[in-house]
């Protein structure tokens, strides 16, 4: 799969790295202290304990040992963008930098590395305190999620806390069902079909559009996609705001489904592509609005490891250069729906794969995935001559009586392997 990969990375292009410290910032800087001082004034202290353990170089030393639950803890990823963070305070020969550089790093960890805009916890902890004997409630702006992609992560975050120790996972792990080819398993249907492969999601709710299916059987609407052409699934394991579940990737494969299987999570911990694979994922999705490009190629490595798949989300330019800046990634999602907003704007997937970004793309045999808000025909022929190999769509489908028919009618023609034979 890796050959797949041809070329060498581009150069990074100018304006991903962060920022220098200008007044200007300090001008913006304490104009948002000004909106929400605790944000600043308690996120130095926490963050200096993970910089510090990232400074070594690229590399960290942090994944020397294997299978104890603090190696796991150390594989939680936020530390590598703190680290850049706190780098950024120190200014030219190396000294330390004044405290209100010192301040401008954290808000630049705020308002985030790699153009992330969502911070990846709550400051300083719960959004609301009680205070005094009076019983006050404090409001704590910097710690109320901005966004919903924000509180997501933030519970994802928590869930994390919960977990069984990585260790435990080594048993189920050696006995996880075979990988199946998720990437050829896409290529093979575009060949097949001339169409976009159709990754046919397995999702009851959403945020933004609430309960998508009563009726929710994720193994016969599984099966009857598989029926009806569908080249993978993807499968939504998010249970607070999807109502999904990580059982129905192994029931989905115990009842014998062939297509592979995306688990779609939103990954902040490599805790959870360890997980996905012993419950029999193929794939699994990695937000590059959640994640930074050390923990995107971090996971990937894991991900080659275990020899699943990864599908990299972007929404927007800057997204994708960086994710076409990272070495081996075969697969890009483009999601035309914004994660912060719920906005869905199909010519979306047809601008970020204009001009040099979609050249790029096909040199180096990277498959480009349109992702939400597909309805129609004239939808997929939209996305298709803007250039994408595959195509994953939710609720158009899951919406119909039966979702399995309903996918000969989103192509405008039937394309189960069956009608092709
Ligand atoms: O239901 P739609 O509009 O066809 O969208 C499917 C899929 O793209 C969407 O569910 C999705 C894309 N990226 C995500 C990340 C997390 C959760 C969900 C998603």
């Amino acid at each position: 799969m890796e050959a797949l990969a041809i070329g060498s990375a581009p150069p990074r292009p100018p304006g991903l790295a962060l920022p220098p410290l200008t007044r200007h910032h300090h001008l913006l800087l304490h104009r948002s202290q000004t909106l929400a001082p605790r944000r600043l004034v308690a996120s130095a202290p926490m963050d200096a304990a993970a910089a510090g353990a990232g400074r070594g170089g690229p590399v960290p030393p942090r994944c020397a040992r294997a299978e104890t639950d603090s190696e796991d803890a150390v594989a939680t990823t936020s530390s590598p963008h703190s680290a850049e963070a706190e780098g950024a305070a120190e200014q030219g020969n190396g000294a330390p930098a004044p405290v209100a550089d010192a301040a401008a790093a954290a808000a630049a960890d705020v308002v985030g590395v790699d153009g992330i805009r969502i911070r990846r916890r709550p400051v300083t902890g719960p959004p609301v305190h009680y205070v005094g004997p009076f019983q006050f409630r404090l409001e704590n702006e910097g710690n109320t999620p901005r966004n919903i992609l924000e509180r997501i992560v933030w519970d994802k975050e928590a869930e994390m806390k919960e977990r069984r120790p990585l260790y435990m996972l080594k048993g189920p792990l050696e006995n996880a069902p075979p990988v199946r080819d998720f990437f050829g398993a896409l290529k093979a249907s575009f060949d097949r079909t001339g169409l976009p492969a159709l990754i046919a999601e397995v999702k009851k709710a959403s945020p933004s559009r609430g309960v998508l299916r009563e009726d929710f059987e994720p193994v016969q609407i599984a099966q009857t996609y598989e029926k009806n052409g569908a080249a993978c699934l993807s499968v939504l394991t998010d249970a607070k705001y999807f109502q999904g579940s990580f059982d129905y990737l192994d029931a989905i494969r115990n009842a014998g489904v062939q297509c592979p299987l995306l688990c779609k999570e939103f990954i902040v911990d490599a805790w959870q592509l360890y997980y996905a694979r012993l419950k029999g994922a193929d794939a699994v999705l990695l937000i590059a609005a959640v994640l930074p490009d050390l923990d995107i190629k971090y996971m990937l490595k894991i991900c080659k490891i275990l020899g699943m798949a990864a599908l990299v989300e972007v929404h927007d330019e800057r997204e994708m250069d960086r994710v076409l800046g990272i070495d081996g990634v075969q697969l890009i999602g483009i999601n035309n729906r914004n994660l912060e907003t719920f906005q869905v704007d199909i010519s979306n997937t047809k601008n970020l794969l204009e001009g040099e970004r979609g050249q790029t793309i096909a040199q180096k045999g990277i498959i480009a995935v349109g992702e939400s808000g597909l309805f129609t025909p004239e939808h997929i022929s939209f996305v298709q001559s803007a250039g994408v190999k595959a195509v994953l769509v939710g609720e158009s489908l899951i919406k119909q009586e039966d979702p399995g028919k309903a996918i000969a009618g989103l192509f405008g023609k039937d394309i189960s392997p069956v009608s092709a034979a």
